[in-house]
């Protein structure tokens, strides 16, 4: 199924816009799990088992499972989500972005070896850097437009228009995808919800197309700045993800429990300023 059905078959079946994050630290388990092999997945498809039906979409970031030489335990949970949860499709967060050969080597990775239904991508490097991953018509192809992290306004915020014209940067990646990138309709784009401001811009420039917004939670986003800025007029459009806020709600052997508690709270949050 293509990711963009998905996608909006969960927004309407679970009446939820949000992302569950999947970043797990080890550092950060509850006791029983420690020293566990498997202890990763164990920790993931408790979270994804205890919030997958109050989700849109989850997004592992591949950093937490390599890190911890935990590539197979990604691809079992990622197995573990199609199989028990189909109606959740998968981002992998992984930020790729490299020349076309070796980005066919990563959309290698992403939609064969982890069977991902969506990528994170920079477009740091332009059009040829993305066309790999058109390839495989079904998948999201999410690319990064204006980040959470203050950092991000270093370039994203260069006035790139020529003359006395004023164009931003993060304006022009988003005019670039809605307008050119985006032919086949499997485009998405990363705002912060620490930007509403942005949000709200980024939704002027590309219609309807899905943001996926990190930043609330851990990052201190305004849950409701950030729907009022990026619902699209049916009161979707947007995957609001969160990670820490929700993995880590408690530490002890109910984190899973708590997780669903945190998800729950958040996703109604959203919900309660979807339309008006
Ligand atoms: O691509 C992302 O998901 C992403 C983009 C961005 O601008 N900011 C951002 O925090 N993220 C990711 O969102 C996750 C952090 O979510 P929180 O734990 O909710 O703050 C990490 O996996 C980040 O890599």
């Amino acid at each position: 199924m293509h990711f963009m059905t998905a996608l909006a078959d969960a927004w309407r079946q679970h009446d939820s816009l949000l992302c569950v994050g999947l970043d797990p630290d080890p550092a950060r388990f509850p006791a029983h799990l420690k020293g566990r092999p498997d202890a990763i997945l164990e920790f993931c498809t408790g979270i994804v088992d205890a919030t997958a039906d109050l989700a849109c979409c989850f997004k592992p970031q591949i950093a937490y499972f390599a890190a911890q030489r935990a590539e197979a335990q990604l691809e079992a949970l990622i197995d573990h989500i199609h199989s028990r949860h189909p109606a959740v499709p998968v981002i992998l967060d992984a930020k790729r972005g490299d020349i076309g050969s070796t980005a066919e080597q990563y959309a290698i990775e992403a939609f064969e070896r982890y069977r991902a239904d969506a990528i994170t991508l920079s477009p740091y490097m332009g059009r040829d850097s993305v066309e790999p991953y058109f390839a495989y018509p079904d998948k999201g192809v999410i690319l990064l437009c204006r980040t959470s992290n203050a950092g991000g306004s270093d370039l994203q915020f260069l006035n790139v228009a020529g003359g006395a014209g004023e164009e931003r940067l993060f304006e022009r990646v988003a005019r670039l995808v809605a307008e050119d990138w985006n032919a086949s309709g499997n485009c998405a784009l990363v705002v912060g919800a620490t930007f509403p401001a942005e949000i709200a811009r980024v939704r002027e420039l590309t219609g309807d197309m899905p943001l996926l917004v990190p930043g609330i939670g851990a990052q201190g986003g305004d849950i409701e700045a950030t729907v009022k800025a990026g619902r699209s007029a049916a009161g979707t459009g947007l995957m609001i993800s969160s990670s820490r806020a929700i993995l880590y709600a408690s530490q002890g052997e109910d984190y899973a429990e708590a997780a669903r508690r945190a998800a729950l709270a958040t996703r109604d949050a959203i919900n309660a300023h979807r339309q008006g």
